[in-house]
């Protein structure tokens, strides 16, 4: 069995040095934009976070996810999981790193989803049991074991936090310096300071996260912080040539895009629609006929005719004022700053800041004030609708897996779990309008009488494959 490389040989081995990294983010860092973002400078990426629960129990989930994605371009990946189960976690890592370099675990998603399921950043004050999960993981699979965490306020918990998962066997850590409440409208600046603190305080090499926008930022984080790579998000979701320092035309990187897309294996249609929309971000403000016309199309080649359209008005347009570039450059999103300034978890007012967007799935849920495109969409159809956390029905959680379960589910189950026990057992779960045991019944009735009509003609005299006599 092959020597398992450790901290800073494995950075510097396996993961090739890599300073440039593409993060994990569900829907997004898909094959297809991480082969486009390696093409443009990035160094190592990250799978989107996948549920080691769910990694463990459905094959298609593994397929559809990372096995069916295998590459050999595609190379340094980490593989990132949610988990809250040293057991399940280290289930998911064995069966996962044969196709990857590493396993992350995500210590870092403040979204309500995560709370309710209890992972991500909601973890953060769990650290016995984070022990349990990155030793068993680090003593367990053939691959090393990294973490991505958020920061606590207060910076000594935080290098505390990270000398304790070092401790446990983390050989890599990526830290994004905001806190569990820098999300939505109080997401504000990414702390630096906490960043250098840790790097400062750890043998292992660290990644900084947050605050990149430009080149000159990933350069200026690693001057000021001493990390060994610089992790970004969603400055790569807008500018996927970020690393390289270059500022392309829209049309340039949609278009590579979409062709990686058509030669690889199929890519799920709305990570490519989400993906146009963040790069055509800008132009679609002006252009709002064809905003909505990436909305409705259903198919690849719709949302490729659709960026055509974009490429050749903009082709035709002269600039237009108010943005730093033409619009059709690849620029990052400035969020508006919020009419009230809202305060962040270090007690610092919140304001003329640049606003990440609350699109980010980290940060979409803690829109209260400032709501989500998403959300003002749902408000528009139903006025009264709350959007406030704590005033939001609690949900019971499904059985098996600890997402809501369905709200008259007949096995307390959410859809997904429901379906699959009602198919097996074969039966029905109105609430889920799942019918499996009506339709047996139905097939069978109709197999009887089928059945019944051919022992009558049997009886009068018919012959299997011969018409009645009446009938000739
Ligand atoms: C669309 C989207 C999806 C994300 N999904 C994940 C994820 O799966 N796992 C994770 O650890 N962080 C996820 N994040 C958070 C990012 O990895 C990153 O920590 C955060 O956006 C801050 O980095 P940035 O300032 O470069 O955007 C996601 C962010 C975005 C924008």
């Amino acid at each position: 069995m092959a020597v398992k490389l450790q901290g800073f040989e494995f950075w510097k081995t396996t993961l090739r040095g890599a300073r440039y990294v593409v993060a994990p983010m569900v829907d997004q860092s898909e094959l297809a934009w991480r082969l486009l973002s390696r093409r443009h400078g990035a160094e190592l990426c990250y799978t989107p976070m996948l549920h080691a629960q769910v990694f463990v129990r459905d094959a298609n989930y593994r397929k559809d996810n990372l096995y069916g994605e295998v590459c050999p371009e595609d190379r340094p990946l980490i593989t990132q999981f949610c988990a809250n189960d040293p057991e399940v976690f280290v289930q998911a890592c064995l069966l996962a790193q044969d196709y990857c370099d590493a396993i992350d675990l995500n210590l870092g998603c403040p979204q309500m989803i995560a709370k309710r399921g209890h992972y991500g950043v909601f973890l953060q004050d769990e650290w016995e049991l984070l022990e349990k999960m990155v030793k068993l993981a680090n003593e367990k699979i053939s691959v090393p074991i990294t973490c991505k965490i958020r920061v606590f306020n207060k910076m000594e918990e935080t290098v505390q936090y990270a000398q304790m998962l070092e401790k446990a066997g983390c050989q890599l850590l990526t830290v994004h310096g905001r806190t569990k409440d820098q999300k939505g409208p109080a997401t504000g600046i990414a702390s630096w300071g906490h960043i250098t603190a840790v790097r400062n305080a750890v043998n292992i090499p660290v990644f900084a996260n947050g605050n990149i926008q430009h080149l000159s930022d990933v350069e200026q984080c690693m001057e000021e912080t001493g990390v060994q790579g610089v992790m970004s998000a969603e400055g790569n979701l807008h500018n996927p040539a970020l690393f390289e320092g270059l500022s392309p035309p829209v049309w340039e990187m949609a278009e590579e895009y979409l062709e990686v897309v058509s030669q690889y294996p199929p890519c799920t249609l709305s990570y490519v629609r989400a993906h146009l929309f963040k790069l055509w971000h800008h132009t679609l403000q002006i252009h709002k006929d064809l905003r909505e016309e990436l909305a409705k199309v259903k198919n690849l080649q719709g949302l490729t005719e659709v960026s055509r359209q974009l490429r050749l008005r903009c082709q035709e347009a002269g600039q237009v004022v108010g943005l730093p570039f033409p619009h059709w450059i690849c620029q990052p999103y400035v969020r508006p700053v919020p009419k009230d300034p809202v305060a962040n978890s270090n007690g610092t007012e919140v304001k003329a800041v640049r606003h990440k967007r609350a699109l980010s799935l980290e940060d979409s849920d803690g829109a209260s004030d400032a709501l989500s495109k998403n959300k003002q969409k749902k408000k528009a159809r139903n006025p009264h609708k709350n959007f406030c956390p704590e005033q939001k029905p609690k949900y019971i959680k499904c059985e098996q897996c600890g997402n809501p379960k369905g709200n008259q589910c007949v096995f307390n189950l959410c859809r997904g779990c429901c379906k699959k026990k009602a198919y097996k057992e074969v039966a029905d779960c109105p609430s889920h309008g799942l019918k499996f045991k009506t339709k047996a019944e139905k097939q069978k009735s109709e197999r009887e009488e089928e059945g019944k009509s051919r022992g009558l003609q049997e009886e009068g005299g018919f012959l299997p494959g011969l018409a009645p006599l009446g009938l000739m």
